[in-house]
Order: structure tokens, then sequence, then C-alpha cells
């Protein structure tokens, strides 16, 4: 099947547990909660995206005919002098309406662990090596265990204790990035001091300016 990539870019994974680890970052084209564009943003199920991840005009974004091709991509912008690290984490847009199994396949011969970051709507291919799910109030969560849960805080009608019985290893909060952001900190770090089994998460690039 053809990918479409909005962009490719090495950097270090800015959130949640693996913060500050080295990773390849492919952003996929297009999303199921929200259109990308701003005139449709509060008419969507997901209002508070700080993406754009609308077309294929990015860095290294395009289309890619094959699986394979896409992986050789990715591979180019890992250091070869290490190549048992190898990370790369699969974001959008929501990139489990294009992950799938030729493409997890030619990652791992290439000998890559992967990641997603994902809004928890679509089931989840075999062979995705941490998953990282991030509910939207509004749509339905199907991905009901995984490595890490990272709840963007507040959205309305939020009901974190019925999170908590879900099958994850670690419980993250993260601040609504936005024009409440430093108020919605403070909410998080309260939220955690409050209930030790969340831990917070920083959107750690953003604060150091690196994409
Ligand atoms: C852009 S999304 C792409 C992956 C997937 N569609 C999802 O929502 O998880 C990547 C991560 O950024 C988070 N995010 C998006 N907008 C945010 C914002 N304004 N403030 C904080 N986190 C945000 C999402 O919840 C998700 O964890
Ligand atoms: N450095 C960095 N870390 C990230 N973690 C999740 C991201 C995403 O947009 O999915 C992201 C991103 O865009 N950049
Ligand atoms: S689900 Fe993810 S990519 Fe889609 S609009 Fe929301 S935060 Fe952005
Ligand atoms: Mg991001």
């Amino acid at each position: 099947m053809t990918y479409s990539i909005k962009e490719i870019f090495y950097t270090l994974q800015g959130e949640g547990a693996h913060a500050g680890r080295p990773a390849v970052f492919c952003r996929f084209s297009g999303c199921n909660l929200w259109t990308g564009r701003e005139a449709d943003r509060l008419t969507s199920v997901c209002q508070f995206c700080d993406t754009d991840f609308v077309g294929t005009d990015g860095e290294r974004g395009g289309k890619f005919k094959e699986a394979d091709l896409l992986a050789a991509e990715i591979d180019s912008l890992w250091p070869a002098t290490h190549p048992a690290s190898k990370y790369v984490v699969f974001t959008g847009g929501e990139p489990l309406l294009q992950l799938d199994r030729p493409l997890i396949d030619a990652m791992h011969a290439r000998g890559f662990t992967i990641a997603i970051e994902t809004n928890g709507t679509l089931p989840v291919p075999e062979g995705v090596d941490w998953i990282c799910v991030s509910p939207k109030m509004g749509s339905t969560l199907v991905v009901h265990k995984g490595s890490e849960i990272k709840v963007v805080i507040p959205q309305l009608g939020q009901d974190l204790a019925a999170y908590e019985g879900l099958d994850f290893e670690h419980f993250y909060l993260q601040a609504m990035d936005g024009p409440l952001a430093a108020r919605n900190i403070q909410l998080a770090i309260e939220t955690c001091r409050a209930n030790p089994k969340w831990k917070l998460s920083l959107q750690t690039h953003k604060l150091l300016q690196i994409p």
C-alpha cells in the first residue's frame, strides 16, 4: 500500500517514559478525529491538537509506494555507528490509519524497535514494541492495554479513575498546551500529587526547542 507521510525527522522522544531517548519520528498524514483544518477545529472530536499533519510537504515527507522504501528512508536517519539502538516512533496524525504488518516487518528487518503514539480508537497490529495511548474525550477507546497511557488534561467530562483500571505499565498526565498551558501544568502537578498512580509527562522537546 502507499503510505502518506507528513514528515520524518531524527530527534529525542520528548514525552512519556522514553523522554530523552533518540528516535526517528515518522509522522503519518491524516487523522480520524480532526481534518487538520483550522476551520474544522471547534466542530471536531479532538479540538486541542498541537500538530500539523496535513499533506506530505514536511521534511522528508511524501508518498511511499512500498513499506521498504519508507523503512529505508527512516533507516537512513539513524547514525550508522550505532545500529543496536535503532528506535522509530510512528505518530501523526493517527498512525493506526496506515501502519500495517508489511511496514512493521520492514522496520524489524532493519533492526528497529517500534513505538507508536495513538489516540486508541483503532486496533493495534501485532508486532508494535511500545504502545502509547492518549485517549480523547468524545471518541471510543478500543485499545485497553499497552505500555503507557498518556492522558492530556483537562478534557471536559474526563474520568481519570476509569482509566486507572486499564492494563498499562505507566500512567501519565500531560498538560494541554495552548492558551491555558500555565494553568494546565499546575493542574497536572496537583492531580499527580493528589493521586500518585499518575506521573507527570512534560513535552520536553518544546522546552528544549527541538523538533
Ligand atoms: C499529535 S498526537 C499524534 C498521535 C495520536 N493521534 C494521538 O493523539 O495520540 C501526539 C501526542 O500529542 C498529544 N497532544 C496533542 N495536542 C496536544 C496539546 N495541545 N497539548 C498536549 N499534548 C498534546 C496527543 O495527546 C498525543 O499524546
Ligand atoms: N521530540 C518529540 N517528541 C514527541 N513525542 C510525541 C510527539 C508527537 O508529536 O507524537 C513528539 C514530537 O513531535 N517531537
Ligand atoms: S487524535 Fe492526535 S493527531 Fe488527531 S487531532 Fe487529536 S492529537 Fe491531533
Ligand atoms: Mg508532538
